[in-house]
């Protein structure tokens, strides 16, 4: 039976009941050819690495093009996932892009955050590569897609490299990170034994490795999953606790159906919340002259929004640039997020109030340069 189609936001679901905030649905929109760049514009910025690897990809990190499934997920949650609300439900789903192509994002970039201002300074955000039209698509959101009641979801099993790509890509990943190659955990919440195939299921599709290597999963949603390579060390047994995750999202809470991207991901794992982050265009130091001014410069400019992938055939979650405001005029109505700026969403007020309550837990005090993240 399909699920109850609800109003969803996509917030950060970590942590709590606060689960992710999925922006409001909206009539299916009309394909639109991307912009193209004028030759006044400059070039866009280089978003991808020699591999053809995202720019500043993490290593250690598995790099998905597609999501992953966990095999804690049952028939039920495929059949909510498999399941479209009709274009004249009350809540219908946009769908992906006709002109999407898996794969690294291009109007993006991963970009270390060097401004000591910025609350995420030492961490990565997400960055426009080129100028981005209000509504525009910019990035799948990928990672695991889990129960998302689940709390331990065990370790991770990317499966064995094609023949031919040979030992090497099996070492190297081995060797390399504890994250990205591992074996369900023996016990899973303490409670069940492991199997080899447990882990996280691959739908048939390519999982970009670090090396820049692409393997194959089998096909089938939750079935003949990825295979377990070498034996995992002693840290890849290690449970896992999609609670504590800071990537994980409610891609249709109803239905328990949550992405995590913390273990493995995409360029949105990198989008940041808008909370406290300095607007580039005034200097360090600069003293807003107005109301209206200090918001301008604490608004996101994205959202996470659920969609429909007509290729898959399932619900997704996604990065938007936010629609341009009733008000806007001018450049404000051709640009969401000018070319270098950075791409920003609002985790939700639930999220920094659950934040704020462990850091206090932990005698901690949470400084974010702003009045409140709630
Ligand atoms: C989904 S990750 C975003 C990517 C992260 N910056 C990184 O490099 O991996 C969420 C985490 O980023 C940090 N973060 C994001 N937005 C923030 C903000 N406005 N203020 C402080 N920290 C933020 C927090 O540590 C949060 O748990």
């Amino acid at each position: 039976m399909a699920p109850k189609e609800t109003k969803q936001k996509p917030t950060k679901k970590s942590h709590s009941n606060n689960k992710p905030k999925i922006s409001k649905p909206q009539k299916p929109q009309q394909r639109k050819p991307p912009s193209t760049t004028s030759s006044s514009q400059p070039p866009p910025l280089q978003t991808a690495d020699a591999n053809g690897l995202p720019l500043n990809w993490p290593p250690s990190l598995p790099y998905l093009i597609h999501p992953l499934f966990s095999p804690l997920l049952t028939p039920l949650h495929y059949s909510a996932l498999h399941t479209r609300p009709a274009p004249d439900s009350v809540e219908p789903l946009d769908e992906l892009p006709a002109d999407y192509v898996p794969g690294p994002c291009q109007k993006a970039v991963i970009l270390p955050i060097t401004d000591k201002r910025h609350p995420a300074f030492g961490q990565a955000g997400l960055f426009a590569a080129r100028d981005l039209r209000p509504g525009e698509f910019v990035v799948r959101y990928l990672g695991e897609v889990h129960p998302g009641g689940v709390e331990w979801g065990g370790g991770l099993v990317f499966p064995e490299p094609e023949k031919g790509d040979g030992e090497e890509d099996g070492e190297e990943d081995g060797e390399e990170d504890g994250e990205e190659v591992g074996e369900e955990v023996g016990e899973e919440d303490g409670k069940e034994g492991a199997d080899e195939q447990d882990g996280i299921d691959g739908e048939g599709e390519v999982v970009k490795q670090d090396d820049g290597k692409e393997v194959k999963q089998d096909d089938g949603q939750g079935q003949g999953g990825p295979q377990q390579q070498d034996a995992p060390r002693a840290e890849e047994m290690m449970p896992y606790n999609y609670k504590k995750s800071d990537y994980d999202l409610w891609l249709d809470h109803p239905s328990d159906l949550a992405i995590d991207a913390c273990r493995c991901g995409n360029e949105a794992r990198f989008v940041n919340d808008y909370r406290g982050i300095p607007n580039p265009v005034y200097p360090p130091g600069y003293v807003p002259q107005s109301k209206k001014e200090e918001l301008f410069l604490k608004r996101p400019n994205a959202e996470f929004k659920v969609v429909w992938d007509p290729v898959r055939k399932e619900k997704t979650m996604a990065v938007y640039v936010l629609p341009a405001g009733k008000k806007a005029v001018g450049r404000a109505r051709e640009v969401g997020i000018e070319r270098g700026r950075e791409v920003v969403v609002s985790y939700g007020k639930g999220f920094w109030e659950k934040r704020r309550e462990e850091e206090r837990l932990k005698g901690e005090v949470v400084e974010d340069g702003d009045e409140g993240y709630a």
